[in-house]
């Protein structure tokens, strides 16, 4: 059974996002694509009056017995007005293309802006993550609504042009066949579209039988599958499975021809009734009043030719309200609110070799939807220059608290304070310029070695990027390259772009974290992947790594944090203990526990390993 998506009402409606387009196209430097859009739909209207003239003009002159050259004269005008007005309007619309795509890409541009700077809880939000979702599917191709909505507002342009144009001139002659018209055409649109908007009404019932085939033959031709199907002699289940999914599918679209066909019919209907009046109206003026055979076709395909433009009227506005939505989309998307303060906050800026505090003052946090708190009621002070240690289990929090601390998540309770400032009162941005960081996940760009460490690929200094490359002991690695610091990461993007090992991509973010240089630095299990030997290296560099720094340090390996100046033990939501390693051990509590546990394991590891050894 498939489920309907309940659909919210959009934020904005048709005007709003036709005007937010045209600002776009006005502020992105692309002005000619509002001018040319207007020019085109001009265009079209003045091809369709020429076509519309040449043959009742000619049937005149014939009729009139205009002399020869008058009548080539008159033939001659009409084909090169033809010929000029198709050659602008090709024209006009070649040179339209760049400019949409460049429009399209500028909303590209701002969904990359928002979805880099948004802050940090809004990537958690499901509501966010959606409207991203979707509305990268609004920007995607030529087709998607951001760009297309162009063609449909040029030829909504056209058909209001056209209808003004034709109105004129239809009710000069019979105004009730004005109305007569609009009403049947009116009527043929409103049929066609509730029948045909079948698909689209049952559009998820068909991409789930589209998904379900696709799944099929995608795994019988999966490398994967292919033992359990030979193995397990699948393929007959297979065969079934597809037969079933292709006869549902094929079910739906007959379903959807056999109401297809009734907008047909009612479109035959409408269409001959309305031809019936027209003729039965002009042909009463023939014999009534005399209308010569030229007006007669005139106004028969001035007639016929405005049903057109009342149905392209109502259809452009359907297209352009379903384009609308998906506008609408991509704006709620780039408005959404932000919960931190970016611009409008205070500015700071990090003073070299100043060191800074940083206070948690009662700070609780709870995820939303969470039905506790990760982690309640913590006072803590980072003092200046310090090392600080973070242990606990799993999900203790630590993760959290080292969010909370570097301003990516704000507490639900409590205040973060940097040098007795609410964090909450700085731009954010400038706030993270304070933090070095390495942490659990990690992002490298497809960039060289170089670019990744400096995190820019414009002007870096290549020294200072190969000095914080040695310090974090990666230096040996990056030289057996043939290209060096130069080296391209991401094999997504470089052809012959090098894959780093876990640990040497661990070394690569220390690397980059000490070239920011930032006063406090932020490392959330940095040697998790490294060997035993790369690790005891770091720690035994550690004290140089965060020189005249305040540092933050997770680890699970409690040996590990020995060197810090204090270590908070989170347990249960908040500190549990809290001292240097051997004050804890001293203390005899959770840490002690731990530690001895750890110790007593390596202890007896060696000591299995040694006997094993013996026999
Ligand atoms: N985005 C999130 N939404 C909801 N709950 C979350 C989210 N991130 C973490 N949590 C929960 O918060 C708790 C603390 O997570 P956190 O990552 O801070 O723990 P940790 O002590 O760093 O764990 P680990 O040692 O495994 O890295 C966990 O129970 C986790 O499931």
């Amino acid at each position: 059974m498939i489920k309907k998506a309940k659909m919210s009402r959009p934020k904005y409606h048709m005007g709003q996002n036709t005007w937010f387009m045209v600002k776009i196209a006005w502020t992105s430097g692309e002005k000619k694509v509002i001018v040319l859009s207007l020019l085109s739909a001009v265009l079209s209207v003045a091809l369709n009056l020429v076509n519309l003239y040449v043959a009742p003009s000619i049937l005149s002159a014939v009729e009139r017995h205009v002399p020869v050259g008058e009548l080539m004269w008159t033939i001659g005008e009409f084909v090169l007005g033809l010929m000029f007005v198709s050659a602008a309007s090709e024209y006009v619309n070649v040179n339209t293309l760049y400019g949409r795509i460049s429009v399209r890409r500028e909303i590209v541009a701002r969904l990359n802006r928002k979805a880099a700077t948004t802050s940090y809880p809004n990537l958690d939000n499901d509501q966010f993550r959606k409207l991203m979702a979707k509305s990268r599917e609004c920007v995607k191709m030529n087709k998607s609504a951001t760009e297309a909505v162009w063609t449909t507002l040029t030829t909504l342009s056209a058909d209001l042009l056209g209808f003004l144009v034709y109105i004129s001139l239809l009710t000069s002659v019979q105004p009730i066949l004005v109305f007569i018209i609009i009403l049947t055409a009116g009527s043929s649109y409103f049929i066609g579209n509730h029948v045909n908007g079948y698909e689209y009404r049952h559009r998820e019932e068909e991409a789930e039988y589209e998904r379900h085939m696709t799944y099929l033959s995608e795994r019988a031709r999966d490398l994967s599958a292919a033992k359990d199907i030979r193995i397990f002699g699948l393929r007959s289940w297979f065969s079934e499975l597809y037969t079933k999914a292709m006869d549902a599918y094929t079910s739906f679209h007959r379903r959807a021809q056999g109401v297809y066909i009734w907008a047909k019919i009612a479109d035959l209907v409408l269409t001959f009734l309305r031809n019936a009046v027209i003729y039965w109206y002009l042909v009463r003026m023939v014999i009534k009043d005399g209308l010569d055979v030229a007006e007669f076709l005139l106004f028969f395909t001035a007639a016929s030719g405005f049903g057109e433009w009342v149905f392209g009227i109502l259809r452009e506005f359907h297209i352009l309200y379903r384009q609308s939505l998906d506008i609408s989309t991509v704006r709620e998307c780039l408005e959404f609110d932000e919960p931190f303060t970016f611009e409008a906050g205070r500015t700071l800026r990090s003073e070299r070799g100043r060191k800074y505090e940083i206070r948690l003052e009662h700070v609780s946090f709870r995820y939303p939807g969470a039905d506790k708190n990760t982690l309640t009621d913590i006072n803590l002070t980072l003092h200046p220059g310090e090392r600080l240690a973070v242990v606990g289990l799993n999900g203790a929090g630590k993760t959290t608290l080292v969010y909370l601390i570097c301003g990516l998540l704000d507490p639900t309770e409590g205040r973060v304070l940097l040098d007795g400032t609410d964090i909450r009162d700085f731009c954010r941005t400038d706030y993270y310029t304070m933090f070095s960081a390495v942490f659990q996940s990690f992002s490298l760009l497809a960039g060289t070695i170089a670019e990744n460490v400096a995190q820019n690929d414009l002007e870096f200094d290549r020294k200072r990027v190969e000095e914080c490359i040695e310090k974090a002991g990666l230096r040996a690695k990056v030289e057996s390259l043939p290209d060096g610091y130069d080296t391209y990461l991401n094999r997504e993007v470089y052809e012959g772009a090098i894959l780093l090992s876990g640990g040497e991509t661990q070394r690569l973010m220390l690397a980059r974290a000490l070239y920011k240089d930032a006063p406090f630095i932020v490392l959330d299990e940095p040697t998790a992947a490294l060997d035993p030997i790369a690790e005891s290296e770091i720690y035994q560099k550690y004290n140089e790594l965060t020189r005249g720094k305040s540092s933050v340090y997770i680890s699970h390996r409690l040996a590990s944090t020995r060197f810090c100046d204090r270590i908070i033990m989170i347990d249960g939501a908040g500190i549990s203990e809290e001292g240097t390693h051997d004050e804890l051990m001293k203390l005899g509590g959770k840490y002690a526990d731990f530690y001895e546990m750890q110790s007593k394991y390596y202890r007896e590891g060696d000591a299995d390993h040694g006997e094993e050894q013996q026999t």
